[in-house]
């Protein structure tokens, strides 16, 4: 089962930071680097991740995920042109997948995956996307399509998590919410309170 609330963040250095508050879904996104920087920095998140009891889930990077014996990757619509979907099963990587229309729920649909994303709920804050908010009423509508567990993603802040969940969305997914917030470990810790 995934963890009602799920961060994005983009340096491992936030995993050991936001670990006492009691994160224990997190994503690492990192678009800056690549070679031995990028899998300097994958490396060192899932030791942190690992130490701390924490579910770390490698965006994009399918080859490294199987190279680190990650537990879980996150693929978009485009990552999954590339990816080796049955590689990434035989080495018993779990796998997200976002979704932003239904025609992409389908197709994300016949790779059976461990979650799908909805997005962008809200405008998102953290990215540019370049498709319309789905709002609570999206949740609803993909709820009734999806037994897996289904993930929120897009602008989202706390004081619209019960709103959501109760939408249907099983983990709500943020950046900004937390990582911007004056103070991303308080943010972080009435998160988790929210939605225990
Ligand atoms: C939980 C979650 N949902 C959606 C995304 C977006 O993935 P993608 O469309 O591949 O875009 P990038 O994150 O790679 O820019 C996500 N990362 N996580
Ligand atoms: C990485 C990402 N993917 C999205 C999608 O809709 O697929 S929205 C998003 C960014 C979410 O950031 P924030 O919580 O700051 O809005
Ligand atoms: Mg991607």
């Amino acid at each position: 089962m995934l963890h009602p609330f799920y961060l994005i963040v983009d340096d491992p250095q936030w995993i050991s930071r936001l670990a006492p508050a009691g994160l224990k879904l997190v994503q690492l996104r990192i678009k800056n680097k690549s070679g031995d920087a990028l899998m300097q920095s994958l490396r060192q998140g899932l030791t942190v991740a690992r130490n701390e009891g924490i579910t770390l889930v490698i965006n994009d990077h399918w080859q490294l995920a199987i190279d680190l014996k990650a537990e879980w990757l996150h693929l978009g619509q485009e990552d999954l042109e590339d990816a080796d979907l049955k590689a990434l099963r035989r080495a018993g990587v779990r796998i997200g997948i976002s979704t932003h229309t239904l025609d992409e729920l389908d197709r994300a649909l016949s790779f059976e995956p461990d979650y799908i994303a909805i997005g962008p709920v809200f405008p998102a804050r953290g990215k540019q996307v370049d498709y319309p908010s789905l709002g609570a009423s999206g949740i609803a509508k993909w709820r009734q399509k999806v037994t897996c567990p289904l993930v929120a993603i897009g602008g989202i802040r706390l004081e619209q998590a019960t709103e959501l969940r109760a939408a249907g969305a099983d983990s709500l997914c943020v950046i900004t919410d937390v990582l911007a917030d004056v103070d991303p470990a308080a943010r972080c810790r009435a998160w988790i309170n929210a939605t225990l």
